[in-house]
């Protein structure tokens, strides 16, 4: 077998068991009783869980962070060092360039081009343009066989993937118009005395599609949370939300009530075995897992959603052994059944296999044309699939990110 391989898995596969089973030597013989090491989701999140548990840093970023309160970029970036201190025999490395902007992609690209000259790199990936450039062989796995892909061509293979129903009408009654549903007022957050954003002034308004972009730690999700009310450096600046003024006395339900919110690590934290029914009519109740008996409106709704999205056959089976892509069709569901003022959507395509990549992004591009539910759409990726109305640009300076609109048009 060649030294570099890349095994090609689509969502329904079970990532877990096959590293476990590439660990102990099941696919490639010769690596058995080798020291290996795991650059993944799955690693982070364990080394995550020992920082809370024992208080003990593990791994430390460039600026000196623990992982919990680092960017997803920063994280990777420190994983990878991590790893390379250890000189593992060999490195597995799930999907590579999640989560990272271009720039760092380019970074962990080259470094893993450079480790690929002294240890064996065994590649799990999702999407077909994500393959390592010295990659020598990619594998399919149907049923635990390995079969040897001939030609990159078979990762394009066109699936029609659209929804041919329209959206779900059922309209709120006193629903409240917004004129306005997001409003920073030159917005300045530091940690640690380190400034991330500086003067951010930036309106969103009902029914925008907005992408917001920005590298690696430029404050992201630092804005999002200042919006769905998890952070309390709020109340000492100048935002306005659903026209409530940050610290005017507004609850966090308050907030909430309007906003829908979806992330690719969403999807991994529920474990509860739910139906996929009762998944969607929980939106309504912003709860994990249904304690109230649902209203027939709640119910008929969540039904219309059910066959918009083709799944009324699968409305009982458990959410919990859904494919990864179907899995995110139901959140969004989830999240738009309350008929929200804003969805917000941080880096949802993260680990998606190229199929469910299109149903996804045509899934929320019908939402942006049909609803007036404005989206802010968190991405570091160019998807070419999503076209949105404005992009948002956080571009890092040494006083903080400073934001620009940019013109996609
Ligand atoms: N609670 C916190 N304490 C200290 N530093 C923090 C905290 N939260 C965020 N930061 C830092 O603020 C910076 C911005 O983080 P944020 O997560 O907003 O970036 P991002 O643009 O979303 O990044 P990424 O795309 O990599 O996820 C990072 O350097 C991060 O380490």
């Amino acid at each position: 077998m060649s030294k570099h391989v890349a095994f090609y898995i689509s969502n329904d596969e079970n990532k877990k068991q096959l590293v476990k089973d590439i660990i102990s030597g099941n696919y490639i013989n010769e690596i058995k009783g080798l020291v290996s090491a795991v650059f993944s989701e799955i690693t982070l999140s364990k080394f995550i869980e020992e920082e809370l548990r024992h208080g003990e840093f593990y791994i430390s970023t460039e600026t000196r962070n623990s992982l919990k309160n680092s960017s997803q970029g920063e994280r990777r970036k420190a994983l990878l060092n991590y790893i390379i201190a250890q000189n593992p025999d060999y490195i597995i490395a799930d999907n590579v360039l999640d989560s990272l902007d271009i720039n760092s992609q380019k970074e962990i690209l080259n470094t893993f081009c450079e480790l690929s000259s002294k240890h064996r790199i065994i590649q799990i990936v999702n999407r077909g343009r994500d393959i390592l450039p010295f990659i020598e062989t990619v594998y399919k796995l149907p049923e635990n066989k390995l079969i040897p892909v001939q030609s990159i061509l078979e990762f394009d293979k066109d699936v029609p993937h659209h929804f041919i129903k329209t959206l779900p009408q059922f309209y709120k009654k006193n629903k409240i118009q917004f004129k306005s549903l997001v409003r920073f007022n030159k917005v300045f957050v530091s940690y640690l005395e380190r400034p991330i954003v500086n003067s951010i002034s930036w309106e969103i308004k009902p029914g925008e599609f907005w992408q917001l972009i920005g590298p690696n730690g430029s404050g992201k999700s630092t804005l999002l949370t200042l919006i769905s009310g998890d952070n309390p450096k709020a109340y000492s600046q100048d935002i306005t939300i659903f026209g409530m003024k940050k610290g005017s006395g507004e609850s966090i339900w308050d907030i909430k009530e309007h906003i829908g919110y979806f992330s690719s690590e969403l999807s991994r934290s529920f474990k509860r075995s739910d139906t996929v029914e009762n998944m969607i009519i929980s939106g309504f109740l912003d709860s994990v897992g249904l304690y109230k008996k649902p209203s027939d409106r709640q119910i008929l709704l969540a039904h219309q959603w059910l066959l918009l999205l083709n799944m009324d056959k699968v409305k009982n089976k458990s959410f919990r052994f859904l494919s990864e892509g179907h899995k995110r069709l139901v959140l969004i569901a989830r999240a738009m059944v309350k008929q929200p003022a804003l969805l917000i959507l941080d880096e949802p395509t993260n680990g998606l296999d190229d199929s469910d990549l299109k149903l996804f992004t045509n899934l929320i591009n019908k939402i942006a044309k049909e609803s007036d539910t404005a989206i802010i759409y968190v991405s570091h990726r160019k998807e070419e699939f999503i076209k949105p109305d404005y992009v948002y640009e956080l571009v890092p300076g040494q006083n903080g990110s400073i934001g620009k609109v940019l013109n996609v048009h």
